[in-house]
């Protein structure tokens, strides 16, 4: 359905996106995180076919973005970051409007307008001036803009930015009935816990690349290398710590204060090399009360991954 190949966008010296491969079925709720300027926007754009790219293409249904635009445009509906200005229209106007470009009949159009009005919860703003809406309202009609031409494949750039947390819901909520219409959505945040109960599968995109791709449990995976093991000992602690700092998978060994007897290992070794780690310790007569792995969740790996973003 949608078929990213060796995507790359430059602007002069700059390699906004580099090399992205993705591939997304029917029907999927696809994710893409990453923090500012992580390239999200610039993907969009591309699939969207307002931007072409240095190097490589991306299929939609089949069609090139680079050489079939029109067919691709059919079948997309794109919410972008930013909301344009339409002083004088009304909301009706507006959806009027953008039917009547898709090439949709009048009879038609008064039949879909209603319907999709009511979809977004905006019936009774039907003759209001699109200006004079709330930013969660504008996103809202933005959404049933982008699906008058009832399009498979919904592109939606940060549609929660700026929300407040009511008007976050609200828009989850939309989102999933879109989901329920078996409808392909590739979606962007920065804020990862928004994407992870809506989404199938997440992409985490760090300056241009795609660090890590699956489903929640798969990225939690691929971007845990490193654990943090939690080590008590019952006394010499400092012989505790240096013992674990000759080790070569233990990166970093962190203690606070002299009579605290818990020592937090960064590790980045394998199940089998803990086993050996653990072992050689009680050999060397280390007094050790537990050892444990730190629980951490998704947020605070993403938070470690990306810290370095712009
Ligand atoms: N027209 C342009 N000319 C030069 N650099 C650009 C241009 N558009 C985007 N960039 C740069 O490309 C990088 C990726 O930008 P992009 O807007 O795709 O990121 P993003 O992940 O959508 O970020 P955000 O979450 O802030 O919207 C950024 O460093 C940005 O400054």
């Amino acid at each position: 359905m949608i078929e990213i190949q060796n995507l790359t966008k430059r602007y002069g010296s700059f390699t906004a996106l580099d090399n992205l491969n993705l591939s997304i079925d029917k029907g999927t709720v696809f994710g893409f995180v990453g923090p500012n300027g992580a390239g999200k926007s610039t993907t969009f754009s591309i699939l969207a076919t307002l931007l072409r790219p240095s190097e490589g293409t991306a299929y939609i249904n089949g069609y090139d973005v680079t050489k079939d635009p029109k067919q691709v445009r059919k079948s997309i509906g794109y919410v972008p970051d930013f909301f344009g200005v339409y002083d004088q229209f009304k909301v009706h106007e507006y959806l009027d409007f953008y039917g009547t470009s898709y090439g949709i009949p009048s009879a038609e159009r008064k039949v879909i307008i209603p319907q999709l009005l009511e979809l977004v919860n905006l019936t009774e703003k039907i003759d209001a001036y699109v200006d004079l809406l709330s930013r969660g309202m504008k996103q809202r009609l933005c959404l049933a803009r982008a699906l008058i031409h009832d399009p498979e494949i919904l592109i939606l750039d940060e549609p929660a930015s700026g929300l407040d947390p009511r008007a976050r819901v609200e828009m989850r909520g939309i989102l999933r009935e879109l989901k329920n219409m078996d409808k392909t959505i590739i979606i962007s945040s920065h804020i990862l816990p928004e994407l992870s109960e809506l989404c199938d599968e997440l992409g985490v995109l760090e300056h241009g690349q795609l660090i890590a791709h699956g489903n929640v449990n798969q990225i939690e995976n691929q971007l845990q290398a490193q654990k943090v093991l939690l080590v008590t000992v019952k006394d010499n602690v400092e012989q505790a710590i240096s013992f674990f700092e000759n080790d070569a998978n233990v990166l970093e060994v962190d203690h606070d204060g002299e009579d605290n007897q818990l020592l937090q290992l960064s590790y980045q070794g394998t199940e089998d090399e803990q086993v050996t780690l653990l072992k050689q310790a009680i050999e060397h007569g280390l007094p050790i009360l537990t050892l444990s792995q730190k629980q951490t969740n998704l947020e605070d790996i993403f938070m470690e991954i990306t810290k370095g973003g712009e």
